[in-house]
């Protein structure tokens, strides 16, 4: 799937709900509760970030969860980027890019949501093809204001803007023209999963959710 291919395909799942839950798992035997939990509440896609030895094994069953559609984080390698497709994922997200990972990724048929946080590497995706980044780590390069500007010169790119969004600053992104969805771990925290809180969870989901309706 080449980088033109994989924008437009993302860019239509992001259609789907405002935020992306960001979730690290140390414990597969709460993925498909967890996926349950945020599917009722509204948020479809789902991003299990490859920073456990859980991670794989997760996103497997998470894939499982009828209405899920689960990607895979903290995608850094081709390995990683193949281990994932293996797993069930139906797209990748990386804090960042490489050539590496995004021949691999075009090679494999894996949707590819790269990572940038300044123009020049926003413009380098743009020449790859791309149209949808992730915008990383969001809040600490500026939050929605640094979003607004690059959208200045460079309004052909849409992102999704990830790294210390919280529910309060959401809609601030959210109202930006070049905001396609956000990502956030807040929907459920170590805590919350530690305690196996999905109700919790869902209403979590459900408060992200509804910042688009
Ligand atoms: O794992 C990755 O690939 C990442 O790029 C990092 C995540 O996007 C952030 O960890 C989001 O987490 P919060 O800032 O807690 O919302």
């Amino acid at each position: 799937m080449t980088p033109q291919d994989s924008s437009a395909f993302l860019l239509s799942l992001a259609a789907r709900a405002p935020v992306i839950p960001v979730l690290v798992l140390e414990d597969e035997a709460k993925a498909a509760p967890l996926a349950e939990a945020l599917v009722a509440g509204g948020l479809s896609l789902l991003e299990v970030t490859l920073r456990t030895s859980s991670a794989l094994d997760a996103l497997a069953r998470m894939a499982a969860v009828p209405g899920a559609v689960v990607g895979a984080g903290t995608v850094l390698t081709p390995e990683d980027a193949r281990a994932a497709k293996a797993a069930g994922a139906e797209f990748a997200v990386s804090p960042g890019a490489t050539p590496s990972l995004i021949a691999a990724c075009t090679g494999i048929g894996l949707p590819l949501l790269p990572g940038a946080a300044t123009a020049s590497e926003v413009m380098a995706l743009m020449a790859a093809g791309f149209r949808f980044a992730k915008f990383f780590p969001a809040a600490q390069i500026g939050g929605a204001p640094a979003l607004k500007s690059l959208g200045g010169p460079l309004p052909q790119m849409r992102f999704c803007p990830t790294g210390g969004i919280t529910p309060e600053s959401a809609p601030d992104y959210l109202s930006l023209s070049n905001v396609a969805c956000i990502g956030g771990s807040w929907l459920a925290p170590a805590d919350l999963l530690a305690k196996g809180d999905f109700a919790a969870i869902r209403r979590r989901a459900e408060s992200a959710a509804a910042l688009r309706d």
